[in-house]
């Protein structure tokens, strides 16, 4: 079975659960919570640069003197796996961020965008991978392992799903010229850059990644820990590694973790290993693909705009000429993502 379908769960939670978090007795703590609680007083601003096993790493004062790392956990009234890394938060309690101190998150502030997968396509259970990230870095080798299009493709979906920009950023091109792969793109409005660790496009990366969340997706060997550390050298991640040799089940090496650039913050997504898109609406696809959107306007109620849809107002459009040659690659790009969901 290929990892696409490599079903994984998060185990994250699933080994540390809220009997395992032992609150300190909090004397305000006991009165009934309603949903239009008054927001607790003093509380500070964080933003949850990674979570492992029920603790969060927070972020506080970002850019100001007062600046400083937390360690958290998660208030009992907060759902099990309400918070994920990106993610900004409320914090109480011990904000010091002393050696040994722990803050309360209570509350977690509205998000800009959310990337979730399924476990599977059949699966509308979704997981979040990452709040709040607005750019999506998809590292492709052009060679070792072979680039799949229908793997970016699925990367493609999530991203026009929760509203971020793709970036698509082939590695190893000292290995093989990835123009061929790349034709399969070629309709889409689409960044591409071309990486080697012999001469890293760093200059090009840091200015796409400047003022910029960039959640970093790409299956195992692809280089994305070799791209990460020569963006953020003290990330440290390890390398070398083609097999995965995490085992199912010990995920907590392999979480996802945001890293900070001069301006901006990449987040590596190691254990992000299955993709599923059972939790997807096709129209959000259709939404990022805005001048065929607005033929569709046209279409019949429920039309799936797939090739054999009949009356599609785009289809016509195609099958009167009036699509244009780039018209053309961008509607067989809409149809094979929307045959990813089919
Ligand atoms: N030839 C060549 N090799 C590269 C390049 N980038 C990375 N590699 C090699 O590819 C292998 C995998 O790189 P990693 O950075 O560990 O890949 P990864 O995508 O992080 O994989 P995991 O750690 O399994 O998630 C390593 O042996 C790297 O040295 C490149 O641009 N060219
Ligand atoms: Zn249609």
């Amino acid at each position: 079975m290929s990892w696409l379908s490599d079903v994984e769960d998060d185990g994250e939670y699933s080994e540390y659960d809220e009997s395992s978090v032992r609150q300190r007795p909090n004397p305000k703590g006991n009165k009934p919570r309603t949903k239009t609680r008054p927001e607790h007083k003093d509380s500070q601003t964080g933003r949850v640069y990674a979570v492992d096993r029920g603790r969060f790493s927070v972020l506080t004062g970002e850019g100001t003197p007062e600046e400083r790392t937390l360690t958290a956990t998660k208030a009992r009234e907060l759902p099990r796996g309400s918070i994920v890394t990106g993610d900004f938060v409320d914090l109480v309690g011990d904000t010091t961020g002393d050696e040994g101190s722990l803050a309360r998150i209570v509350s977690v502030q509205e998000r800009s965008s959310l990337l979730r997968r399924s476990a599977d396509d059949t699966d509308s259970v979704e997981r979040i991978i990452v709040a709040n990230a607005d750019q999506m870095l998809i590292v492709v080798a052009a060679a070792n392992p072979e680039p799949r299009p229908r793997l970016v493709d699925r990367y493609l979906v999530a991203a026009y799903d929760a509203g971020i920009t793709p970036i698509l950023c082939l590695t190893k091109t000292d290995l093989q010229d990835p123009e061929e792969f790349l034709a399969n793109f070629a309709g889409l409005e689409l960044r591409v850059v071309r990486s080697t660790s012999l001469d890293f496009p760093l200059d090009e990366l840091r200015a796409l990644l400047d003022h910029h969340t960039t959640v970093a997706v790409g299956h195992s060997g692809v280089g994305k820990s070799t791209l990460v550390n020569a963006l953020v050298p003290e990330a440290k991640r390890a390398t070398g590694r083609v097999n995965d040799v995490t085992g199912r089940g010990r995920h907590t090496s392999s979480s996802t973790v945001s890293y900070r650039l001069d301006s901006g913050w990449i987040v590596d997504t190691p254990g992000v290993r299955s993709f599923g898109l059972g939790h997807v609406d096709p129209d959000n696809i259709l939404r990022s693909f805005g001048d065929l959107a607005r033929i569709a306007e046209e279409c019949p109620r429920g039309c799936t705009h797939l090739p054999d849809a009949p009356d599609c107002a785009i289809n016509e459009a195609a099958e009167r000429g009036e699509l244009g040659a780039i018209g053309m690659l961008r509607l067989d790009s809409l149809q094979r993502l929307l045959t990813t969901l089919a």
